[in-house]
């Protein structure tokens, strides 16, 4: 049986009831009427084998307003057909790869992951072999940062990750993280890490060293270093890792005693403290996107990558700016900006910037090093609480599961930040050095996996997620329309226990207002495009597939559960409401 609740505006679909759901009783009703645009509510009940036709009821009554009830005759009985079994070819005729496909035939629908999951690829992952043991273990999006390695380095992967995708079904997408010019270390000489000892004196400088650099010496990317730094200044490496206190400059270089000793990476993030608080001199002038960053994008745009991670964003309009630059250059391919929120000047331009982005991370890491420690949990809460309300994914990135670079299990702390991570109902987790450089990404993927299912499940069965408000987004009328249908979709899911949302989408928007939702069940994207399939592949709860569909729901959905069954992954039986971008209505339905 079908039941549907359909908003039309004619300018989309033209002609939409009459000849294309013949076996569906329908009122029609208009509800707003502008001279150049009728829009109508459609309450459709479409019928099953079982109903007796001329039974059939039509399931509102147009709030006393005039309407056309049509009621249908036996004949029409059966719109949904059993689907007929199908070959291979045409059950190839639906892309999904082979682990949602596995997990949705074993635990279900209601038990599948609705946090996402981002690996950086570093040195530890980034063989083919390595790269699809992520995806198998549920990588949904693969993470080069242009601060590491060099361009060489990160085409091979992204080839990689695109191999694996077309040979094997996934949509992995792929973020490119700027560098950002921000101050921070040199290459340490081509060495992996080096240690700095209590009351070692090291010196840091901006003098060019070739390829040796002298022992205790640390190159630093910002010219204007040595003149800004004072004599009693502390020099933190990575928000506090390591510490340093400033004793003296002669020209060009800075000689500081090590006072917390610690481990030195290559290209570490400096700050520099001066009686508490972070000193911003001309650095603080330093371009968003320096020229290199600009070289790293052009690069990004030629290779085709889903998402560019902007570092250090101070303002909404560097994103601008950046999206200009992207629809420019890239005709046609559609790359989404994030806003990385990692300094004082991000969250201060919060509400602007997340508003301009296509998504934001909560990048903690350098974030941590220029607030207060104690204040990263309430900025992360604040930033994931904002994105939400402005329909736009995040991501809670850095130290995870920091522990895990060097040891196979998690501290009991780590799980517990992954746990408040996923019951914020952020869209993804990322892991940094844990899946770039560390001894177990595999490991540390599967503590990922594993505490989002329980965490998400638990709260789901304690009902215990506070309904959050979420103001309008949408500005057009249609806009208002598709925004009313997802939310009303997902409380009738929730209400009704469905076991899916099926969302048919184009652009991929539907899917999005569906997935901020953030319903008890999974949503099925639907989507023509490989590239709208990799993009959904960072939010909450969306398990996108491609699929050729047309304006027609009615045949769309007998395909998508001839296709869907063939495969195992749904069944007779299961409830499912169907939502679409083209014809905006909401369908309640048992899969025949
Ligand atoms: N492409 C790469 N090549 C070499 N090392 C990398 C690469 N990407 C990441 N790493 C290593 O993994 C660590 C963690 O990655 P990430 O968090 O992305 O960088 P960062 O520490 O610079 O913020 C880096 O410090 C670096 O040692
Ligand atoms: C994700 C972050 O950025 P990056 O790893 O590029 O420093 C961070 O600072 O937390
Ligand atoms: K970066
Ligand atoms: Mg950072």
């Amino acid at each position: 049986m079908s039941q549907s609740l359909q908003f039309l505006t004619p300018s989309r679909s033209p002609y939409l009831i009459l000849p294309k759901l013949p076996a569906t009783s329908y009122l029609r009703i208009p509800v707003i009427n502008i001279p150049t645009k009728k829009y109508f509510i459609t309450i459709t009940k479409s019928l099953s084998s079982d109903l007796d036709a001329t039974s059939s009821q039509v399931l509102a009554s147009g709030n006393g307003q005039s309407g056309v009830a049509r009621v249908l005759s036996a004949d029409n009985v059966g719109a949904i057909p059993s689907p007929a079994p199908l070959d291979s070819g045409a059950a190839a005729a639906i892309e999904v790869d082979a682990v949602t496909e596995t997990e949705l035939k074993e635990n279900g629908f209601r038990s599948t992951r609705r946090t996402k999951i981002i690996c950086t690829i570093g040195p530890a992952t980034c063989g083919f072999e390595q790269l699809e043991a992520l995806a198998v273990g549920g990588m949904n999006v693969a993470r080069i940062n242009m601060c590491h390695g060099t361009r060489e380095w990160h085409q091979t992967v992204i080839k990689r990750v695109r191999r694996l995708n077309e040979e094997k079904g996934f949509a992995v997408a792929i973020m490119m993280d700027t560098e950002g010019s921000e101050i921070h270390m040199g290459d340490l000489g081509g060495a992996a890490s080096t240690k700095a000892e209590d009351g070692e004196i090291w010196t840091f400088s901006v003098r060019a060293f070739g390829s040796m650099l002298p022992e205790r010496t640390i190159n630093v990317n910002y010219d204007g270093f040595a003149e800004d730094v004072k004599v009693g200044d502390d020099l933190l490496v990575d928000g506090g890792m390591v510490r340093f206190e400033v004793i003296k400059k002669i020209g060009p270089d800075v000689k500081c005693r090590c006072t917390d000793p610690g481990l030195l990476l290559p290209r570490a993030n400096l700050t520099f403290w001066r009686d508490g608080s972070l000193v911003r001199e001309r650095n603080a002038m330093l371009p968003t996107i320096s020229s290199k960053d600009w070289l790293d994008i052009d690069f990004g745009i030629a290779e085709g990558v889903d998402f560019i991670a902007i570092s250090f964003v101070k303002s909404a309009e560097v994103i601008n700016h950046l999206k200009s630059y992207i629809a420019a250059r890239s005709r046609g391919s559609d790359i989404a900006v994030i806003a990385k929120i990692e300094s004082i000047d991000s969250l201060k331009n919060l509400e602007e910037i997340i508003q301009a982005s296509d998504g934001a991370m909560v990048a903690r890491g350098d974030l941590g090093a220029q607030i207060p420690l104690e204040q990263v949990p309430s900025a992360q809460q604040k930033i994931v609480h904002l994105c939400r309300q402005l329909n736009k994914p995040v991501i809670v990135a850095s130290q995870l599961l920091e522990s895990m670079i060097e040891y196979p299990t998690p501290t009991r702390a780590e799980v517990a930040d992954v746990s408040e991570a996923v019951r914020q109902r952020a869209d993804a987790l990322m892991l940094s050095g844990e899946s770039a450089m560390g001894q177990y990404p595999e490991k540390a993927l599967a503590v990922l996996r594993s505490v989002s299912v329980r965490i998400e499940k638990w709260w789901r069965e304690e009902k215990r997620h506070e309904a959050m408000q979420l103001p309008d987004v949408g500005t057009s009328f249609a806009d208002k329309i598709s925004e009313e249908i997802c939310n009303s979709a997902a409380k009738m899911a929730n209400n009704l226990e469905v076991d899916a949302i099926f969302v048919y989408t184009k652009t991929g928007h539907m899917a999005s207002l569906l997935s901020r939702c953030r319903p008890d069940c999974p949503i099925f994207a639907f989507t023509t495009t490989t590239s709208v399939r990799r993009r959904l592949n960072l939010q909450w709860g969306l398990i996108p597939f491609r699929l050729s569909f047309s304006d027609d729901m009615e045949s769309n959905l007998n395909k998508t559960f001839s296709l869907l069954k063939a495969r195992g992954m749904i069944k007779s039986g299961d409830l499912v409401i169907a939502v679409s971008d083209m014809l905006q209505s909401i369908q309640v339905m048992n899969v025949p």
